[in-house]
């Protein structure tokens, strides 16, 4: 099967070359005929398998560039997703020129009004936008032949029923109606009843609704330590890029806020935010400026960015559905991806529910251990060492430095005092706290306190536990193990005695530096 066989116009067969799309998707292979013959379909295939084109290649072939006037109508939930399928409209059917417009709120009206008036083939919007140029005027469906609901089913969730009924009644009688998404519902089937002319149910899932490509994962984590766990999580693991979702704005702010204030490069996308800055966080996790997308749901569904090593559910979704298209982020267009989900004592039910649901289960893992944290950087530190060793620069400006020095000193000595000064603060944060993980990781019977040392506070265990026991009158032995490495410390120490060592942590200053133990608080037992 190519897209040879498809008889699409040239200029388009050019487009979707240029797109690097080499052979149609199992999706692509069943919708483009059925537009093309102009029947109704609804189209139901995993995430990332490039339904955008499943209804794009054949609604562009459809248009008529001589008539300036809309041919063709998308909808989409969110947005970013109109902004992203108009630009993948504008690249496919750029060696046509056909024109395509997004409109959605928050983007000044006057402006658009002004591109629609210039003449456009295909708009895409929002409907609650799409409806207020109806309503003005500013925007004629007469003249349209298909019709999409991208992301029909969380359309009908979301509420829009009423706006997308309005907006049809715009639309001449004999139009094509298209329905995709990556999950149907029962409700869908009642809108297919009522507007579509013997649908063609096309289904390619093979009855998995997750993308097969994705690892699926999941940590038990304390409510109280979710960020601590999520740092481990992003230090351990290879992210190229991330989106974390969480469940609200507020959630949202805070955990962008927390994430930066820790040196990653993170972004927070809602929808309570500005438009101009949810384009300005879209475009830069777009150029890979930002490393993190800390979103709501709003960036659940079709979302296409290509190097989203990691998707992150800081919070558990409420449903399946926004499981299935929150992971689907990730493992798109055959590329693999991993899913994790942090899940606390009470959400357990919920992820039990969830992998009824979608028929599969999540994979549990045990958080990384500190030291297996510490080891992670030092491997990461050490390739990128040696990347630079590799590289072989002979023009370095560290050459003649290097040569003084070790005529001097041993060249061991000379690296590790260069690392020291260059990564010591990678290796620790600059936030003060002590958390307590509770059980998580701990010896039966014992309990950990989770100490933040803070920017080279340079602590030595030995040194603190002498302090402690010297503060506290415990006796060292007692005080039990303490490792310290790079963002953060704990002190293990027996169920009885941590009563004491907490006040004791409380209280200690070393080398000048203050051990604060702000948030720290009993053992959580249950
Ligand atoms: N035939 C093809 N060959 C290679 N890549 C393709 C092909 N068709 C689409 N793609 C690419 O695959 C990616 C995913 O496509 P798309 O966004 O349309 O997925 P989707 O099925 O709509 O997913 P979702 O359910 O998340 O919305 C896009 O980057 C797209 O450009
Ligand atoms: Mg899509």
């Amino acid at each position: 099967m190519n897209f040879e066989s498809f008889q699409l116009d040239s200029s388009i067969l050019k487009g979707v070359r240029e797109m690097g799309f080499e052979e149609p998707s199992p999706i692509q292979a069943e919708c483009i005929p059925a537009v093309l013959r102009g029947e109704d379909v609804i189209g139901q295939a995993q995430t990332g398998t490039g339904k955008t084109a499943a209804f794009g290649i054949p609604l562009l072939d459809h248009v008529d560039i001589r008539r300036r006037q809309v041919q063709s109508v998308v909808l989409a939930p969110t947005r970013e997703l109109a902004i992203q399928v108009s630009e993948e409209l504008r690249k496919i059917g750029r060696s046509k020129r056909v024109i395509t417009l997004p409109i959605y709120g928050g983007q000044s009206i006057g402006r658009q009004i002004k591109a629609l008036k210039q003449g456009v083939h295909v708009v895409i919007g929002t409907p609650g936008r799409m409806l207020d140029h109806l309503r003005r005027g500013t925007l004629k469906l007469d003249d349209v032949e298909i019709m999409v609901l991208d992301e029909a089913d969380e359309m009908l969730d979301m509420g829009f029923i009423d706006d997308i009924e309005a907006v049809m009644k715009f639309l001449p009688e004999s139009r094509q109606l298209l329905l995709f998404s990556a999950t149907m519902p029962q409700g869908i089937r009642q809108l297919a009843q009522k507007y579509m002319r013997k649908p063609r149910y096309i289904t390619v899932s093979r009855g998995e609704v997750t993308a097969p490509v994705i690892e699926q994962v999941y940590y038990k984590v304390l409510e109280n330590a979710k960020l601590e766990s999520l740092c481990r999580i992003l230090d351990s693991e290879e992210v190229s890029q991330g989106i974390l979702f969480c469940r609200t704005k507020k959630g949202v702010d805070e955990l962008a806020e927390a994430l930066t204030a820790r040196g990653y490069l993170a972004g927070g996308l809602h929808g309570d935010m500005a438009q101009q800055q949810r384009d300005r966080v879209m475009n830069a996790f777009r150029r890979g400026d930002v490393e993190l997308l800390v979103a709501t749901d709003v960036a659940a569904r079709g979302i296409d960015v290509g190097n989203i090593s990691h998707v992150i559910n800081y919070d558990i979704p409420q449903d399946s559905e926004s499981y299935v298209h929150r992971i689907g982020r990730t493992g798109r267009a055959g590329r693999t991806g991993i899913a994790l989900t942090l899940v606390t004592p009470r959400e357990m039910k919920q992820l039990r529910s969830i992998e009824i649901e979608i028929g599969d289960r999540l994979t549990n893992r045990e958080l990384p251990s500190l030291e297996e944290v510490a080891e992670r950087q030092q491997q990461v530190l050490t390739e990128q060492l040696e990347e630079i060793i590799q590289s072989d620069d002979p023009a370095s400006i560290f050459q003649e430095m290097v040569e003084a020095l070790t005529a001097k000193y041993d060249p061991e000595k000379v690296a590790v005092a260069a690392l020291q000064m260059a990564f010591a603060d990678r290796f620790t944060s600059g936030n003060d706290a002590v958390y307590d993980f509770g059980e998580t990781g701990a010896s039966p019977g014992m309990v950990r306190f989770f100490i933040n040392v803070g920017r080279n506070a340079n602590i030595r265990p030995p040194e603190l536990v002498k302090a402690i026991a010297e503060q506290s009158g415990i006796h060292p032995k007692k005080v039990g193990r303490i490792n310290i490495y790079d963002r953060f410390s704990f002190v293990e120490v027996p169920d009885e005695a941590a009563p004491f060592v907490f006040e004791a942590l409380r209280q200690t200053k070393i080398n000048g530096a203050r051990v604060n133990l702000e948030p720290a608080r009993p053992r959580n037992r249950n």
